[in-house]
């Protein structure tokens, strides 16, 4: 079931025109819907909770706004996340710090103290010299960190290369051959309490396969840490579940999950961890743009609209391939093809390239599938203020980020004195 869809000619958010939003706030503006959210939250934590015990810690980088993360907050996720913003903003949406793991490879001492007096979950530690860090820290605060070591299992996701993770080549995570060692010396330190491992071996995945590769080495080396005397509570699969941009058909998230928890049969003591983030909000927002002239020209059409890479970044930076509608749909205009684009001044600037598209100027589209890595990954590139937010919930929308002004594009500098 898809919460947008269209009514008559128009295309709705749950029940709400996206034209009226258009009218009501501007153009461009990210549009959510909380019931998509909560559903693809579902998915994941209903399935895990056939487990004994689970966690769903949604991956805050995918999309942080505050009411987005209160909204999950509020279901019970936990959160993955990868600064001391990210953090702070947890903090501000209502989460619960003991439900927090920190992963990213470059922690500060001072995200580390931040996080430790906090008392998160626990810190997904990616390096040795990360380890040692954290020991100081820990010590310093008379506290003992929590530590699940993030191994690199050296699986091929088969996705994007910029968003492949869990390959030797890869910056992320602790090579696995190695991680029992560092296991071992990890023990001795006297400020460090290992509770875990983790691993997350890239985003945009279409098979449940190489996660089930990456599961099966993670539980190898839960049994080998076994013999050597250290018990792990929990185990982090980690996030990078795909969704449908185009003609992809990933594995609905319950039956990822249910594959994962028949696996753990054997490991009734374990906490099941889960960091999905992209199959929680990326289908559950779209971008909302205008057109604003249609440009013909002898190779190409160009549709120009308000929304440009500044405001989502993934077709000029993976070439990834996202779904544009019209809001409203034109019976009576010739279909034809164009580039969508920005008016940014980069070539890059397309949102889509060789769209079949009845449209005038003026019109509204929605670029869908634009919840995830969206906004978070939105510049102010070109002095372009950010977009707008909304939250639409059955027949009401939310204004949960205001467009920002003027001032917001200079805030913090100074002129030189004279
Ligand atoms: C450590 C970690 N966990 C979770 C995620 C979330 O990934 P996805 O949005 O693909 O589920 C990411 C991003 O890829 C990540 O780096
Ligand atoms: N930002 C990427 C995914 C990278 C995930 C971060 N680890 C995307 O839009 O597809």
């Amino acid at each position: 079931m898809d919460y947008f869809n269209y009514q008559g000619d128009t295309l709705f958010a749950e029940q709400v025109a996206l034209s009226e939003i258009a009218a009501n706030y501007g153009t461009p503006t990210y549009v959510y819907s909380k019931a998509t959210i909560e559903r693809h939250y579902h998915a994941f934590a209903d399935a895990a909770a056939q487990h004994p015990h689970s966690l769903v810690c949604y991956a805050v980088k995918a999309n942080s706004n505050l009411a987005v993360l209160n909204i999950l907050a509020r279901l019970g996720s936990g959160f993955d996340l990868v600064s001391a913003g990210e953090l702070r903003r947890v903090i501000a949406a209502g989460g619960d710090p003991a439900k927090v793991v920190f992963s990213g490879v470059g922690k500060t001492a001072e995200e580390m103290h931040f996080a430790l007096q906090l008392g998160i979950k626990c810190f997904n530690v990616e390096s040795v010299s990360e380890l040692h860090r954290l020991q100081e820290v820990a010590k310093s605060l008379n506290k003992k960190a929590p530590v699940s070591l993030r191994v690199n299992p050296d699986i091929d996701a088969k996705t994007h290369p910029y968003i492949s993770t869990g390959l030797k080549a890869n910056k992320f995570g602790i090579d696995i051959l190695l991680a029992a060692e560092i296991y071992r010396d990890a023990k001795q330190l006297s400020h460090i309490e290992l509770v875990g491992v983790d691993c997350h071996i890239g985003s945009q995945l279409t098979e449940t396969q190489p996660f089930l590769d990456a599961l099966e080495k993670l539980l190898a080396l839960i049994t080998q840490l076994r013999a050597d005397g250290i018990a792990l509570k929990h185990i982090d699969i980690g996030g990078g579940l795909g969704v449908t941009y185009d003609q992809e058909q990933p594995p609905q998230p319950s039956d990822y999950i249910k594959k994962v928890v028949e696996r753990l049969k054997d490991y009734p003591e374990l906490e099941l961890i889960m960091e999905p983030g992209r199959a929680i909000t990326a289908n559950a927002g779209v971008l909302l743009t205008k057109v604003e002239f249609l440009k013909p020209g002898q190779e190409k059409h160009f549709a120009i609209v308000d929304a440009a890479m500044n405001d989502l970044i993934r077709p000029a930076l993976y070439s990834a391939w996202m779904n544009i509608v019209p809001v409203v749909i034109q019976q009576n205009l010739t279909p034809q093809t164009y580039d969508v684009v920005g008016p940014v001044c980069e070539t890059g600037d397309f949102l889509g390239k060789d769209r079949l598209l009845a449209i005038r100027e003026g019109d509204l589209l929605a670029v869908r599938s634009a919840g995830a890595y969206g906004f978070t990954m939105s510049s102010n590139y070109n002095s372009r203020p950010r977009a707008a937010e909304i939250m639409v919930d059955g027949a009401r929308s939310h204004l949960i980020r205001a467009r920002e002004q003027w001032q917001d594009l200079w805030r913090g500098e100074q002129l030189l004195a004279d």
